[in-house]
This record gives structure tokens, C-alpha cells and sequence, in this order.
């Protein structure tokens, strides 16, 4: 296998689809030399079947607003691979979402679950509809009538959907109950779910609590002690607001956050008064980041920047959306001395981001590593919900330590580089998510 002839091959096929073919890129060079020393893979034409997705839901969603006007959103659900489980990944609601974007997040999903050793396939779905600025009644409107598509493509054992941006508690809760409707069985069919009916504890903490955990485990191989510490995190919705909450807790200072209107930083740190305000502001009243220094003068807001450039810091968390760095910023945060990057989000530094962190041999996390904790989680309440039980808080915490833990070890162990101490996350990563993915569909046949 050659990974330029496969891109090339895949750049015709979906030529306007550049976020699924920047993730496949990065996977398929990663990989390329471990693959050809398998010649049954390419007998079977292995790494063709492991990029395109095994189908694609696509359908529209019509639903009815509050002043009876009628709206019309495409709606998605890719099953990308199901080789080592049913297929699993978040549903993501923004205006920015098309097939491109969904077949890039769950071709990632399905390394990194793969990553989580536990079993779950890859998958990812969502709609153009954005959540902002509608009501309570909209949203479940419309998440009804997403669900009155879908239903019948997912089940326990077959698709468990989750959150992902733009789907939080709220609507799993609505899209749960409409499944369970419609299905007329009460399963677990999505994860992060409300307590009350089958969620699990640490669901909502556990893509920002994962990556601080991977984190620390990145840090300890260089004896680094994350007290006092500066951390710049982007975004400001769930994985970003527990990202801050951990990082608290451990002791380093939270010196930016952002959504997509622009950034707000403080050098010095915010304080944990500032967080919790944060935390309240995102998560249950819907409100900007602007409104932060409007409230506190010792906060400065930047409308339209992403906070890289803007604020020194030791570590970066961006905790956002997919290309949310770029090469400009990995050199500024490079300039300004960074020691680590661990990616809350799915894919936020672009090629040229990465390979800036990589040159530079700095602690660089990838998303379907460093933020496999969350759909960890999910696994989790999959497991408790078919043995009708639930964990301890503290249970689930320490089972989701572990994997992040074990997570880091699979980097360590296909990542590490001849002859020196440096990791190279990425590569390892990959390699770890694909051979597990590999070996269950070698043994399945061609399907
Ligand atoms: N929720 C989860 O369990 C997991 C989420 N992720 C990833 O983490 C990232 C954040 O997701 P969540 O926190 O769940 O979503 P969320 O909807 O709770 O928050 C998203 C945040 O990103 C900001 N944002 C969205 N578009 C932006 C843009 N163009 N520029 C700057 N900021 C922007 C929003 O303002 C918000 O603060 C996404 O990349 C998601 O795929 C990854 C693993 C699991
Ligand atoms: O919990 C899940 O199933 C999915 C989480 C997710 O969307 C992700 O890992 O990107």
C-alpha cells in the first residue's frame, strides 16, 4: 500500500469532502509501513474497506418552530466500522455540518475506540440545525423529528449514538425518548443519558477529566508537574468547562477560554469564581463568552480570535472544533515556550500545526487519543445499562483513569521512536487504534 496512491485515489472519489480526506491522510501515512508488513492486508484490500465508511445515512428533518413556520435540515448517521462493536460516536447539531465533516469524525471514532479497548465500533451523526437561540420546544421538535428518521438504523446492539456539539443532556434526553418510543423498548440506545434514566455518572466530565488524565500521563514522562502550570483552553461548552474544573482541582491556572464569537484571557489565570460563572454561563443559560469581561474587568475579550496567539502559556487544550489551530498559532505557542498540547476536540490542529508540534518534539496529544475518555464513558454506561446496574462515581472515575492510563502506554508502546525518548503520539495512536481494527476484520472476511 502506497498512502499517496490511496489518497489520490480517495481525493477523486470525494473531492469535496477535505476534512475527511485530511483525517484519512494523517491515518493512512501513519500507518503505511506497519501495513505492508501484513501482505494479507492488501491481498484483501484492507485499507480501502477501512476508509470508506461501511454506509451513510442521509434524510431530511422537518420540524415546526413557535411561530408555526415550517424549517427543513438535513440529517446524517454514518456507520463507519463495526469490526470490533456496534458502531458508536456523538451526534453533532451545527450549521456547519455536512457529510464531509461526519465522515471524518467517524473514521476518527473508530480509532480511537479501538484506542479504549473496549467494544465499539466507529460512528457519527448530526444535522445542519443550530441549537442557538431556540426554544426548549424547538429543540425537541426537531429532535423528534430526527429521530423519527433515524430509529429504525439504531439500537443497543447495533448503533448507540451520544452527544457531540450542539447535543448535550437536552437533546439525548428528547432523542432517547422518541427512540424509546418508536422502538417501544427501553435500552441503551444513546449514552449520556440523564441519571434518572440509565446515564452514567462522570458521562458529562469525562472528555475534559480524559484529557487532563492523558495529560498528566504525557507529563510524568518527562517528570513535568502540572501545579502551577498555564493552560490555554479553547471553547467553553462541555469538554472545555470539566477540562477547566480538573485543571483547577490540580492546581493549574486557566489563562483563556473562547466559543465561536471570539476569546477571552486572562494571563495571570482566571479564578475559580470566574470558572464556576464560566461554567454556568455555557451549560445552563446558553450565554456568549463576551458576557465574562462584561461582568469582570480583569478579563479581556477578543471578539473574532482564537486565543493562541494571544496569551503565554505551558500547555494548550483546544477544546473547540476541528481546525481551530493552525500553523501560525503552533508557531506562537512554540515561540512562547509551550511544553504540551492535548486536543479536547476532534482534530483542531491543522497538518502544518502538526507537524510544527512534532518538529519541535514538544508533548503533542491527538484528539482520538487525549479525548477518548468521554466515549470511554459512553462504554461504560453501555456496560451498566445491559447489566441493569449503575457504578460509583468514584468506580467509573478510577475505570476511566485506567484507560486513559492504558491509552498512553498503546502511544508509548507504537509510537516511541528508535534510538530516543520522544513519543510521537500520532503515529502511535494510530497504529494502536488501527491493528486492533485491522485483526477483527481480517478474521471476519471481506464484508
Ligand atoms: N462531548 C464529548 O463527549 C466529546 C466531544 N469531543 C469534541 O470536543 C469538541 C467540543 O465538543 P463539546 O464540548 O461536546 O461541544 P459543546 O457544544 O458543548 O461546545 C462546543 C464549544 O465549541 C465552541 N465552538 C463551536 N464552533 C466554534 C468555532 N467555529 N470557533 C470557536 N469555537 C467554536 C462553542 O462555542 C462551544 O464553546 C468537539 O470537537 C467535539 O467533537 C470529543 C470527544 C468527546
Ligand atoms: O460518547 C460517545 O459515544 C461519543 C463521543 C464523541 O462524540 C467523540 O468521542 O467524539
Amino acid at each position: 500500500m502506497k498512502a499517496s496512491e490511496v489518497m489520490a485515489d480517495l481525493r477523486r472519489r470525494f473531492p469535496n469532502e477535505p476534512e475527511y480526506l485530511q483525517a484519512v491522510e494523517e491515518v493512512v501515512t501513519s500507518i503505511e509501513d506497519v501495513y505492508n508488513e501484513y501482505p494479507s492486508f492488501e491481498a484483501e484490500n484492507l485499507i480501502e474497506r477501512l476508509c470508506i465508511p461501511d454506509r451513510i445515512f442521509s434524510f431530511r428533518v422537518s420540524w415546526v418552530d413557535d411561530k408555526g413556520k415550517v424549517h427543513n435540515n438535513m440529517g446524517y448517521r454514518i456507520q463507519h466500522n463495526n469490526a470490533i462493536g456496534p458502531y458508536k460516536g456523538g451526534i453533532r447539531f451545527h450549521a456547519s455540518v455536512n457529510q464531509s465533516i461526519l465522515k471524518f469524525l467517524a473514521f476518527e471514532q473508530t480509532f480511537k475506540n479501538s484506542l479504549t479497548t473496549l467494544p465499539m465500533g466507529g460512528g457519527k451523526g448530526g444535522s445542519d440545525f443550530s441549537p442557538r437561540g431556540k426554544s426548549d420546544m424547538e429543540i425537541m421538535r426537531f429532535c423528534q423529528a430526527f429521530i423519527a428518521e433515524l430509529w429504525r438504523q439504531i439500537g443497543p446492539d447495533t448503533d448507540v449514538p451520544a452527544g457531540d456539539i450542539g447535543v448535550g443532556g437536552r437533546e439525548v434526553g428528547y432523542m432517547f425518548g422518541y427512540y424509546k418510543k418508536m422502538a417501544r423498548e427501553f435500552t441503551g440506545t444513546f449514552t449520556g443519558k440523564g441519571l434518572d434514566f440509565g446515564g452514567s455518572l462522570i458521562r458529562p466530565e469525562a472528555t475534559g477529566y480524559g484529557n487532563c488524565y492523558f495529560l498528566l500521563n504525557m507529563l510524568a514522562t518527562r517528570g513535568i508537574d502540572i501545579k502551577g502550570k498555564k493552560v490555554a483552553v479553547s471553547g467553553s461548552g462541555n469538554v472545555a468547562t470539566y477540562t477547566t474544573r480538573k485543571l483547577t482541582e490540580l492546581g493549574a491556572k486557566v489563562v483563556s477560554m473562547s466559543d465561536s464569537g471570539g476569546s477571552i484571557i486572562k494571563p495571570e489565570g482566571f479564578s475559580e469564581e470566574q470558572l464556576d460563572y464560566i461554567f454556568e454561563l455555557k451549560n445552563y443559560y446558553r450565554g456568549r463568552i463576551s458576557e465574562v469581561a462584561e461582568k469582570y474587568p480583569d478579563v479581556q475579550y477578543l471578539p473574532g480570535e482564537r486565543p493562541w496567539k494571544h496569551v503565554k502559556c505551558d500547555i494548550a487544550m483546544p477544546s473547540a472544533t476541528q481546525n481551530e489551530l493552525d500553523g501560525d498559532d503552533a508557531q506562537a505557542l512554540l515561540d512562547n515556550g509551550v511544553i504540551a498540547v492535548s486536543e479536547g476536540a476532534n482534530m483542531p490542529s491543522t497538518p502544518e500545526a502538526i507537524k510544527k508540534f512534532l518538529a519541535a518534539k514538544i508533548l503533542y496529544a491527538p484528539g482520538k487519543a487525549a479525548n477518548a475518555g468521554g466515549v470511554a464513558v459512553s462504554g461504560l454506561e453501555m456496560a451498566q445499562n445491559s447489566q441493569k446496574l449503575s457504578w460509583s462515581a468514584e468506580e467509573v472515575d478510577d475505570k476511566l483513569k485506567s484507560i486513559m492510563k492504558n491509552i498512553h502506554e498503546q502511544c508509548e508502546k507504537y509510537g516511541k521512536e528508535e534510538g530516543s525518548d520522544f513519543i510521537n503520539y500520532v503515529k502511535g495512536a494510530n497504529v494502536a487504534g488501527f491493528m486492533k481494527v485491522a485483526r477483527a476484520m481480517m478474521a471476519q472476511g471481506v464484508l
